[in-house]
């Protein structure tokens, strides 16, 4: 750590004690003056090489300087594990948060960093170095608009504001560092050297891939290693977990067995711990894990995924099947890595991955501190096309990183009413100038694939998207130009898409009275709301029935009708495990959903206030609260007025005692499972407010 100046070498050594010395990739930033300089920068090391290190040691240092930091984030869970990183260097009288007008380091996704660019300059002038984190993502189609729409606001806004740009290796790394006005640091080294490999069938004189990952599950027994297997679907992390436990079970030793029954036992403790019997996919996923195979994707309990991940890094599980996707934001090395599939299903059929995801997937091989090497395993089906994917993938080129600004058309709806509804836009010229500074306009007019017409068809582009928000009275041509309608503001204000909003407010002006049920069917079908899918063929009619006792009559019941008809349940005080087990659908993401859903209400509720509708708020904050607590209307004030209560419980004293508590004593609340005595004061005090009231 000699390169560093003592105090920021005193900081990092007491925050971070385990690291004895910047590695070879951490070495060349610094080599190249990174912290001494106040050019902006694009450090592009491989996964796990260390560079939240070297954000934070630009961060340290600008803080020491007197100055503010904004570190962005992709996703919620990446900013929690980085506050939490970050709360050490608290000793140092450095402040760590999520909110930049209180933190010297403030921690921020990027759609909050976003946001922050639209209506926050005063907050925004005030910082002087922005580090973005995971910036390969400025090619991904829903966050990509995003941060680069939000480093093209803020560096209009405030031009003195350093970037420092933490990516993956990029393809094209020169033409984004042209447009960023950024100097590149590029390294290859990793802490854990990588082996990959392009493994067949026939090698193994193998019946099919599953018999591969078989293989390799059995070597990872007799090298007591582990290894995550990459699938397409949570279908196939399912059906490849329970093929892998039935045939290796008998091959596991007792004491590994013991322990993984121990594993399998907290997994069920989850259903149980609410009270709930466990659902068919709790059951399967305790049967897989019985064998040392745990099955991970979005529609487990969260908590459920944290035990398979807690317990994969102790050892107590030996493979992992997962979905890329949802491992993206876990930080889970393995020894070995198993690709399965290379292809993922889209609207044109099915895609090969990209190449630049194959390297996100193999560079999760190799634990730092525990392996010597990491293998990265792609499976062919024959040894042709072992061939073929070798140059692919092992030897190929990482796609070019595009903007896809344009291509997705939400984002651009969204930064034109940005522009207009933060007053920098009010003229197309103006709409122009903003999206030529973007990445997207650079590649389309100075990149080396620019072309004559790139501006004419970015005009193009902007003025049919005016013309739609114009006819949907989000902007309006004003006499000093383009200005936001109140609807607009509205939508600029909050994270959601177009799409949802021009759908809720076109159900709001057509209909001629508020039904809950047929407003819940609506949020179902926006795009903002998680979907509770249904988990395979089984039968649909429960859906249909219950959509149709609520008047909602539909041929075919898909995720959206499956999520509708979830929601109802919940409000109406059903578990998730009934829900999932009465419908077939992964309900674990019910309580998120449900509070995505309330949230959508409050925004429909503000969408009827702008038409002028104000007969429904009673109405629909009732619906907010039922959402949210998973309740019916009459034990509402129960749950709001007794923090920590719970449904559950509260459901039990209003059936016990009935509405009205006054007369209730600490001693009788205290004979209702689950209520002690801090739960019955708090009871006691609610009752007697409510009758003060
Ligand atoms: N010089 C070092 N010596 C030892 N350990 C280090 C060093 N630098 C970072 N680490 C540790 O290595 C682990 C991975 O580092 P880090 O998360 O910063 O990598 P990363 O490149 O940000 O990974 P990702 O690409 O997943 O974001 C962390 O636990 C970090 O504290």
């Amino acid at each position: 750590m000699k390169f560093l100046n003592p105090e920021l070498r005193k900081i990092i050594t007491d925050c971070y004690p385990y690291i004895e010395s910047l590695n070879p990739a951490q070495m060349s930033a610094v080599e190249a003056g990174y912290l001494e300089s106040d050019e902006n920068f694009i450090i592009a090391i491989p996964t796990a090489s260390g560079k939240t290190l070297l954000g934070v040691l630009a961060a340290i240092q600008a803080i020491m300087d007197g100055g503010r930091v904004i570190y962005t984030v992709p996703l919620i869970s990446i900013q929690n594990e980085k506050v939490k990183e970050f709360r050490e260097l608290e000793k140092h009288g450095i402040s760590v948060g999520k909110d930049p007008r209180t933190s010297d380091l403030a921690v921020m996704v990027f759609e909050s960093f976003d946001s922050l660019t639209r209506f926050s300059w005063n907050t925004l002038r005030e910082i002087d170095l922005l580090i973005v984190d995971e910036f390969h993502m400025i090619g991904e189609y829903s966050r990509g608009p995003v941060i680069e729409s939000a480093i093209t606001r803020a560096r209009k806004l405030n031009p003195a504001m350093r970037i420092v740009a933490l990516s993956a290796t990029l393809s094209n790394m020169d033409e984004i560092g042209e447009w960023l006005g950024a100097r590149i640091v590029e390294h290859d080294y990793r802490p854990v050297p990588l082996h990959r490999e392009v493994l067949d069938t026939e090698m193994f004189g193998a019946r099919d891939k599953n018999q591969v990952v078989l293989k390799i599950l059995e070597r990872s027994i007799s090298e007591d290693s582990q290894t995550l297997a990459f699938v397409s679907t949570r279908r196939f992390t399912e059906s490849l977990a329970s093929y892998l436990a039935d045939r290796i079970k008998k091959k596991i030793p007792g004491d590994l067995l013991e322990r993984f029954d121990e594993v399998a036992e907290r997994i069920l403790d989850v259903p149980r711990a609410s009270g709930s019997p466990p659902t068919s996919t709790c059951l399967k996923l305790a049967d897989c894990i019985r064998a040392g195979v745990a099955f991970h994707h979005a529609g487990l309990f969260n908590r459920q995924r944290e035990i398979i991940e807690d317990e994969f890094r102790r050892g107590n599980i030996l493979m992992i099947t997962a979905t890329p996707s949802l491992m993206y934001g876990v930080n889970l090395p393995s020894r070995t890595v198993v690709i399965r599939d290379y292809t993922r299903w889209t609207g044109q059929g099915p895609q090969r991955i990209p190449v630049f995801d194959y390297e996100q997937m193999s560079g999760r091989a190799g634990r730092p501190l525990y392996d010597d090497i990491g293998y990265s395993y792609l499976i062919a089906k024959s040894h042709d096309e072992a061939m073929e994917l070798e140059e692919y993938y092992v030897n190929g080129e990482v796609e070019r990183t595009n903007s896809r600004l344009m291509e997705n058309r939400d984002a651009l709806y969204r930064q034109i009413i940005a522009q207009v509804a933060s007053g920098l836009a009010s003229t197309t010229e103006d709409l122009l100038e903003f999206f030529r500074e973007t990445f997207y306009g650079y590649q389309m007019s100075e990149g080396p694939f620019s072309n004559a017409f790139g501006l004419d068809s970015i005009q193009y582009e902007i003025e049919t998207a005016t013309e739609f928000l114009i006819k949907n009275r989000i902007i309006y041509p004003g006499p000093s130009g383009l200005s936001a309608t109140e609807f607009g503001i509205l939508i600029a204000k909050s994270s959601y898409s177009v799409e949802t909003a021009v759908k809720l407010h076109q159900f709001a002006s057509e209909m001629d009275e508020l039904d809950i049920y047929r407003l819940i069917y609506e949020l179902a079908g926006t795009p903002d709301i998680p979907l509770i899918p249904f988990k395979g063929r089984k039968s649909r009619d429960p859906v249909r029935e219950r959509l149709m006792e609520h008047g909602i009559f539909v041929m075919d019941a898909g995720n959206s009708e499956a999520t509708a008809a979830a929601l109802i349940e919940w409000i109406n005080e059903r578990t998730e495990y009934e829900i999932e087990n009465a419908f077939n659908v992964y309900a674990a993401s019910t309580r998120r959903t449900a509070y995505e859903a309330s949230r959508l209400v409050k925004f429909f509720k503000r969408i009827c206030e702008i038409q002028g509708v104000y007969g429904y708020t009673g109405k629909l904050d009732v619906l907010a609260a039922r959402l949210y607590y998973g309740v019916r209307e009459d034990i509402i004030p129960l749950v709001v007025g007794v923090r920590g209560l719970g449904r559950v419980r509260a459901r039990k004293i209003v059936e016990t005692f009935g509405e009205d508590l006054r007369h209730v004593r600490k001693d009788e609340l205290k004979r209702i499972d689950g209520i002690g005595e801090k739960l019955a004061e708090a009871i006691r005090g609610y009752a007697e407010r409510s009758c003060q009231s």
